[in-house]
């Protein structure tokens, strides 16, 4: 059976957790406890072949046993990288992850590069108070040879469904051989997941 490991990255706040949730669950949750790094696990049959999805969710803030960006990055077969259009610093930052991402997994067969990482704008909802315009975010992926959308995790359960299943209906023909240097410490059931989706800041949707 394939193992699939995919990490959403991106900055603070960004809705990180909020499509992780959307995808595995249908739900759209409004508050999030994320004090934590976690792995979501999730077994799939896709074109006839079973496959177990781990997806990956960072902690922004400081935790103990934290792993950095670089064994992330090292960790997953695929990523997905995610800022708010209505948060300009988070594309900045969105940008360097994706540029971290290019440089080092300069190794990786270019095909694969081009299909397994990809860029996402969410929060589309917001775009009464966009700050990073559509083109900007279509500019960053056609540059680092990402795939672009632009969702929201709020509104758009489709979309948020349609671009998971992409990246690992590609992760799984990508056949990355990578040396697992570290992994990320902590896993939730799903049970666990819909039990930790409260009791963290509010931000007003
Ligand atoms: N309006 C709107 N708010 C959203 C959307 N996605 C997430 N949010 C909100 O943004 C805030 C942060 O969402 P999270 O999913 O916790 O973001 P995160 O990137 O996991 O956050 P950290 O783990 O702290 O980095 C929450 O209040 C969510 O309700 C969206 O598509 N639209």
């Amino acid at each position: 059976m394939n193992d699939i490991k995919l990490a959403v990255l991106g900055g603070e706040g960004v809705g990180k957790s909020a499509l992780i949730v959307r995808f595995l669950t249908r739900r759209f949750i409004g508050e999030y406890a994320s004090s934590s790094e976690c792995i979501y696990r999730k077994h799939l049959s896709i074109d006839g072949r079973q496959l177990n999805l781990e997806l990956y969710d960072p902690c922004s803030q400081a935790c103990e046993g934290k792993s950095t960006l670089t064994d992330q990055i090292h960790w997953a077969d695929g990523f997905v990288v995610v800022y708010d259009i209505s948060d300009r610093s988070s594309f900045i930052k969105a940008k360097a992850i994706v540029h971290l991402i290019r440089e080092l997994n300069l190794g990786v067969a270019k095909r694969d590069a081009d299909t397994l990482v990809f860029l996402v704008g969410n929060k589309q909802d917001l775009c009464h108070v966009r700050e990073v315009r559509r083109e900007e975010g279509q500019r960053l992926a056609a540059e680092s040879q990402t795939q672009f959308y632009e969702l929201s995790a709020a509104e758009h359960y489709q979309e948020v469904v349609l671009m998971f299943s992409k990246m690992v209906h590609n992760a799984s023909l990508g056949g990355k051989a990578k040396e697992r240097r570290r992994r990320p410490s902590g896993s939730k059931s799903m049970a666990k997941l819909i039990n930790n989706v409260f009791g963290k800041r509010r931000k007003s949707v």
